[in-house]
């Protein structure tokens, strides 16, 4: 099985790193996603992982070996970075077939991976008349064309319906169960939260978390209990008895943070306190991804409180 390898890599434009010392690996049978505000240097790691840019310093190997050094290079990874890359004056299925020569991947190849990304309709349409999804659509198709083991997309949610977006969910977490490696950069946290196990997340060219997605959460967000009753007043004097804040929604529920529904849950129904829901309120990826991101994105709005 092949992994993604970076180690010490650093991408320098002038005086600017985009990529500053990265070390990180991608292993297979999970999907990692790829995340970092803009600018965090994620597609010029890809750039620099593909053969499409050379390091400052540093390497980026794919199975061990750089990928200029692999023969046949579709048929080990596979990539999508820009969905606008085919050419317009072809039709999807020659765009296909012709990387497909170039790369000694059998010319069936082109019909298989049309008819699993939804395009086999569309295959003989030159590529100029594809809307941004079918693009998008042909640009994975390439990605899956030689079979590969390594996968690395960019923002491949881009432009995609929903019915696509469900798709593409499935498509990852099979071509991961299939024991592949698979790398996503998004800036989609729900749905990197749909598809990914692990994380890696960049800022300003460094890595600020390599981590599994659920410990990742857990870890920056405490969990909150939701609470709904017919007797707020019961409910507010039985929390502040027991050291708890309860905090009051427009729509009439009540969150009390930092707890969970075992704590608190035997303390209401001691007390006799009406409940109409009580339930655990996980964190979400974006909360954490805020929370870790705040300090390290350079397009950040101003607080609040640095312009009152
Ligand atoms: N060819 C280039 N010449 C000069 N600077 C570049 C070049 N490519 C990227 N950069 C700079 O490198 C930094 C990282 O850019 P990169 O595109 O890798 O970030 P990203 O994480 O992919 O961002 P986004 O989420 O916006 O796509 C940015 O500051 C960008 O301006």
């Amino acid at each position: 099985m092949t992994s993604i390898d970076v180690h010490d890599l650093t991408k320098a434009y002038g005086p600017r790193r985009a990529v500053d010392h990265l070390t990180f690996r991608v292993l297979p049978g999970r999907v990692t996603g790829f995340l970092g505000p803009n600018g965090a240097g994620k597609s010029t790691t890809l750039r620099l992982a593909l053969g499409l840019d050379r390091p400052t310093s540093g390497t980026a190997t794919i199975g061990g070996r750089p990928y200029p050094t692999l023969r046949d290079p579709l048929r080990h990874v596979g990539a999508l970075l820009d969905a606008q890359a085919a050419h317009g004056s072809r039709t999807g299925r020659d765009h296909l077939l012709a990387l497909a020569a170039s790369n000694r991947i059998p010319a069936r190849r082109a019909d298989e991976v049309l008819e699993e990304t939804g395009l086999a309709r569309a295959a003989r349409h030159r590529v100029k008349t594809y809307s941004l999804g079918m693009r998008q659509r042909l640009g994975i198709a390439a990605a899956l064309l030689g079979d590969p083991e390594v996968i690395l997309l960019d923002e491949p949610s881009n432009g995609l319906d929903p019915e696509g977006i469900v798709w593409i969910r499935g498509l990852l977490r099979r071509l991961a169960a299939e024991g592949r490696t698979v790398l996503v950069s998004s800036h989609l946290m729900n749905e990197t939260a749909s598809f990914a196990d692990h994380l890696v997340v960049l800022g300003r060219g460094r890595l600020l978390a390599d981590t599994p997605l659920r410990d990742f959460v857990d870890s920056r967000v405490r969990p909150r209990v939701r609470i709904r009753t017919t007797d707020p007043t019961a409910l507010v004097g039985t929390l502040a008895r027991h050291g708890h804040h309860a905090v009051e929604h427009p729509d009439g529920h009540w969150t009390v943070h930092h707890t969970r529904v075992d704590d608190i849950g035997p303390l209401l129904s001691t007390a006799g306190v009406p409940l109409l829901e009580l339930t655990t309120e996980a964190g979400t990826l974006e909360e954490a991804y805020l929370d870790l991101t705040a300090a390290d994105t350079e397009f950040a709005a101003p607080s609040q409180e640095a312009t009152a």
